[in-house]
């Protein structure tokens, strides 16, 4: 492909004609009564229509009426990138999101031209700047700006077809390839109106987190690996199958083993973005479905802690039963109640369809994922497969998760020392993260290595001894409560054969004091 610069002759030639048809109009205009000027206008555009036998498209960023910022856009400004900074004269230069690095592209107003397969296009960007001049916060949030194509109208086939979608095509691969992946939070909803306004802000996502350093039984990790893999390249397969391109993961166990470690990990082995969804600030479902429509594709969407987020436990029927004692409360608690219910009205239907409703399966390649450190607690409805494909339990540190911690911590393969430690780690529920801090070096000395060891043992032993303390004091309340139970079932047991004697005994007065009917004479 070869690429050239503009100023070509043709373009200024038309240019000039076309200025010159305009001031003939202008002329005709002051001795020409209205309905002429009419007929010489439709002429004079089928004229110059005649010779400019350029086509012009324009790429706005923001499309349709929620103002989406146009994928086309981004991939048309992506594959410019290059071109731009090799051939246009102005250029303007933007610091990528990390800080690091300048990146250039061509300035407002100016063109470069491109060659595809013998066809040459004219590519321009362009800007539209407000007349009415208003006070804002953010000047420039109603500039409008778009890129301009322009191709001879005898290759309209060419260009509409073939080449379009190689820009789009190049455009994404370059984006792939130079991507920052990001890290979205839901915004609350009273941020979401405006020109431009987005419903989750980003940063650039730099978790270190990969599967190499994650501590987990090696054989699960290799089967996560896969799955995700497997996903990842399943597009045909989604599709042949009839479901939505997207998968759901449970991640469940104790705090600090590792269930934010492995989203991380998961978004670095795939080079997806990660959204962060905080549902305890979506109002309701119709603002949940807002969020999803908004995410990207090659993405996981992470609920974290749902347990917590919102009343979606098996507890609903409670909640139920406790709502039909509202019809009792006086008008200004009910008043209150319903504010109070009005934070968060997603319920476990609206999360259900955000997972797999039909509109789910707008877009694709995405992972759901729900962290929860109480499984037991969800409603088996939200976590039954098909919904959470796969549920992963994260556990406590055996001794091969130690080791993957020992080789991040310590940058060692094995030690005299890591017999004990497996040994202790096999008897005690210590997690991941405790195990972690106690590997924390705290200077580079050799002997540091051991000290560190050491320590961990003294603190599984410490943590074995707690461990059997508490056993012991469960066992012994355990059979506390067994006593007392067994005592009360005596005491009942007494109480019921006394009051069975009484009632017998009393039977027995009134059977003798009864009078006793014999031959039609009481005695
Ligand atoms: N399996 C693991 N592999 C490597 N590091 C881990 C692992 N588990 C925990 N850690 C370390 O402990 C810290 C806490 O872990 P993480 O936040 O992933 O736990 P969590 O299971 O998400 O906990 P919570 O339930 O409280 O959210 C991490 O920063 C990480 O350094
Ligand atoms: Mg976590």
């Amino acid at each position: 492909m070869m690429m050239m610069m503009k100023g070509d002759h043709l373009w200024s030639n038309l240019g000039s004609t076309m200025a010159a048809i305009m001031f003939t109009y202008a002329m005709f205009r002051q001795y020409f009564p209205p309905h002429i000027q009419d007929y010489i206008f439709r002429y004079t555009k089928k004229l110059s229509n005649l010779m400019y036998p350029y086509i012009h498209v324009t790429f706005d960023e923001f499309t349709g009426e929620r103002m989406k910022r146009s994928e086309a856009f981004t991939a048309i400004q992506n594959y410019l990138k290059d071109k731009s900074s090799a051939f246009a004269k102005r250029l303007k230069a933007d610091v990528v999101e990390d800080s690091q690095s300048l990146v250039l592209s061509m300035d407002y107003d100016e063109e470069v031209t491109d060659v595809f397969d013998g066809v040459k296009v004219w590519w321009a960007a362009r800007k539209n700047t407000p007349k009415t001049q208003r006070f804002s916060f953010y000047p420039a949030s109603d500039e409008k700006r778009y890129y301009i194509l322009k191709f001879h109208k005898r290759d309209r086939e060419f260009i509409t077809g073939t080449y379009l979608l190689h820009v789009l095509k190049q455009g994404k691969a370059i984006a792939a390839d130079n991507r920052q992946r990001k890290l979205y939070s839901n915004n609350p909803s009273q941020s979401w109106s405006g020109y431009r306004s987005t419903k989750w802000s980003h940063v650039v996502f730099e978790h270190p987190a990969t599967f190499d350093t994650l501590a987990m039984d090696s054989k699960k990790k290799e089967e996560i690996k896969k799955d995700l893999v497997k996903f990842s390249k399943g597009k045909e397969y989604y599709a042949k199958i009839g479901k939505a391109w997207k998968r759901g993961y449970l991640l469940y166990g104790p705090p600090g083993t590792g269930k934010s470690t492995m989203i991380a990990a998961m978004a670095n082995f795939l080079n997806y973005d990660v959204y962060d969804l905080e549902l305890t600030t979506v109002k309701n479902n119709i603002e949940l479905r807002r969020l999803l429509i908004e995410t990207s594709n090659k993405s996981i969407i992470v609920i974290e802690d749902i347990d917590c987020s919102l009343d979606l436990t098996g507890q609903r029927e409670k909640k139920k039963k406790k709502d039909e004692n509202e019809e009792e409360m006086d008008p200004i608690s009910k008043k209150a109640k319903e504010e109070e219910k009005r934070d968060s009205e997603v319920t476990l239907s609206g999360l259900l369809n955000f997972i797999d409703g039909l509109w789910s399966a707008c877009g694709g390649e995405r992972i759901i994922v729900f962290t929860t450190n109480y499984v037991e607690k969800l409603d088996p409805a939200l976590i039954r497969r098909g919904r959470m494909d796969k549920h992963i339990e994260m556990s406590y540190c055996r001794s091969e998760a130690f080791k993957v911690l020992a080789k991040n911590y310590l940058d060692i393969d094995s030690h005299p020392l890591f017999g004990e430690i497996g040994q202790l780690l096999e008897e005690t529920n210590m997690t991941p993260a405790d195990v972690a801090e106690n590997l924390m070096l705290k200077s580079d000395d050799d002997e540091e290595t051991e000290t560190c060891l050491k320590n961990l043992i003294e603190a599984l032993k410490e943590a074995r001894k707690k461990a059997e303390e508490e056993a012991r004091l469960k066992a012994e309340e355990e059979e506390k409560q067994r006593e007392k139970a067994e005592k009360e079932e005596k005491e009942k047991e007494k109480e019921a054969k006394e009051d069975n004697e009484k009632d017998e005994s009393v039977k027995e007065d009134s059977n003798e004091s009864k009078p006793v009917k014999e031959n039609g004479v009481i005695h």
